[in-house]
């Protein structure tokens, strides 16, 4: 093996987002770097997972463990590079995202968008760079440049914590070794069911009819009023820790508090210190990288992968659920109001992400309702009455935990209470979306999700 060590491998996919990959590469990044004496090589994926393929090429030709690689598209095409390298050993890759994807959740992560005066501070940090530089870059074009930026001015990057599920039917649970058997799935991005999963594959079955964003919209009004049934048990990362619970009203991690089921039966294997959740769920969601799905829609505000580095917090999967029948305005609904009722609040508290992550704030009023309520008044005093609160005395209307790994096991609705289930359809909890790709549990089947181990140095890094 020979070359030259240092070289920038600058991976572009000219199909992603808005498929101006290519300009920008040629017509600004390589200026940049060519301005800069940096040496670089342009490697242009040439249909879905090429990415991967382009990785493992690029070891194959250099001598070293680290490698340096810029990536021009979106979350799509560095999870399919993320794929083709990670069984590799011993090498480290310090990446450069280019934020050229539609979504780019974790660019958008690392850098959230500013206003004109923070961007205008935040670029004044690299004036030094664009001194430098033969042409003048206007606002948009500094932001997009921030990671590369980073990397100029030699920014230490931050270590991107990489997440496998195993999809397993439950006869193939463990190999001989201990190992799990199933399809293996990686995500550096998301891991979700319910809802979220749903939408993601409902959106794709409209795609021909509906070419547009609007059919997220619809497929998001099909599955607004499911139910997700399943067992969840999330797990600390080992005997002294436990799992932890975000308490809005103290602005604190603390001892789980809406979640108190004690039963170990919904978990496999007795995990000490395991907390087991029982559904259904309408929408359930884990990362442990981002803090937002795109630039607006900040789904897990709580995660953060520079606190961590600041922190020096060991890594967590950040896990964001609804429980429908924790809310009272539903379970004291009449059956023939539960799916508009369950639809609507979905998108009520949903769309409290987009208010700065607002949803993780909302609980429930105070009030103790009983279930069966009789005494109903009009639609008015009604909402009043169930009307949510922000930060105030009651539980928190979206939970969410921290955990090292967690289990999610899709029940049959049969086992369930068909009560409870009036008025209301029962989705689909055996999808699983991992970075926007649908995958599918096996029937009495599994998921375990869990942060992959790593060598200290070693993996992805992401210049921030
Ligand atoms: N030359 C190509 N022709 C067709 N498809 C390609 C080519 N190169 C890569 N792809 C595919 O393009 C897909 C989309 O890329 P990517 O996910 O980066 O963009 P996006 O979906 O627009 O953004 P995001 O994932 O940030 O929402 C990738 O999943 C990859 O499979």
């Amino acid at each position: 093996m020979s070359g030259n060590t240092d070289i920038l491998h600058i991976i572009v996919n000219p199909v992603a987002g808005h498929g101006k990959a290519s300009e920008f590469t040629d017509g600004t990044i390589v200026p940049i770097l060519q301005h800069l004496s940096i040496p670089y090589q342009i490697h242009t994926t040439s249909s879905p997972g090429n990415a991967g393929m382009i990785g493992r090429n690029i070891i194959s030709k250099q001598n070293t463990n680290v490698y340096k690689v810029a990536i021009v598209g979106g979350d799509g095409t560095f999870h399919e590079f993320i794929e083709g390298v990670n069984e590799l050993q011993g090498i480290r890759w310090e990446v450069i995202l280019l934020p050229f994807g539609t979504a780019n959740a974790l660019f958008s992560s690392l850098f959230p968008p500013l206003s004109s005066s923070e961007n205008s501070s935040r670029i004044s940090t690299y004036q030094s760079i664009f001194d430098k530089l033969p042409t003048k870059l206007d606002e948009e074009n500094q932001y997009q440049l921030s990671s590369l930026l980073s990397y100029l001015s030699k920014s230490s990057p931050i270590c991107l914590p990489i997440t496998q599920t195993v999809l397993s039917s439950s006869s193939a649970n463990a190999n001989n070794n201990g190992e799990d058997n199933g399809e293996n799935i990686l995500s550096h991005v998301v891991l979700s069911t319910s809802l979220h999963a749903s939408i993601l594959n409902d959106s794709e079955a409209l795609r021909s009819t509906h070419p547009g964003v609007e059919r997220f919209k619809i497929a998001a009004k099909q599955n607004s009023s499911k139910l997700f049934h399943a067992n969840v048990s999330l797990h600390p990362s080992n005997n002294d820790e436990i799992v932890e619970q975000w308490d809005p009203r103290e602005s604190k991690w603390v001892k789980p508090f809406t979640s108190i089921n004690n039963d170990n039966a919904s978990s496999p294997k007795e995990i000490k210190n395991a907390i087991n959740i029982n559904g259904p769920f309408s929408y359930f969601l884990s990362t442990s990288s981002v803090d937002r799905l795109e630039p607006s829609f900040v789904i897990s505000p709580l995660t953060s992968l520079r606190q961590k580095q600041e922190d020096n917090d060991n890594q967590h999967i950040y896990v964001t659920i609804i429980r429908p029948l924790r809310d009272p305005l539903i379970t004291s609904a009449k059956t023939e109001d539960r799916k508009e009722k369950t639809s609507n609040r979905a998108f009520e508290v949903i769309g409290n992400a987009y208010s700065n992550g607002n949803h993780v704030n909302l609980t429930y009023p105070a009030y103790k309702f009983s279930k069966n309520e009789e005494n109903k008044t009009d639609d008015e005093a009604e909402g009043e009455k169930y009307s949510l609160e922000v930060k105030g005395e009651g539980e928190p209307v979206v939970e969410v935990y921290r955990c090292s790994s967690f289990e999610w096991i899709p029940v049959d609705i049969a086992d369930n209470d068909k009560k409870e289930n009036e008025g209301l359809d029962i989705g689909n909890s055996n999808l699983v979306c991992a970075d926007g790709a649908i995958h599918s549990i096996p029937a009495d089947g599994t998921a375990r999700v869990r942060l992959e181990d790593r060598k200290e140095g070693q993996g992805f890094y992401v210049y921030a």
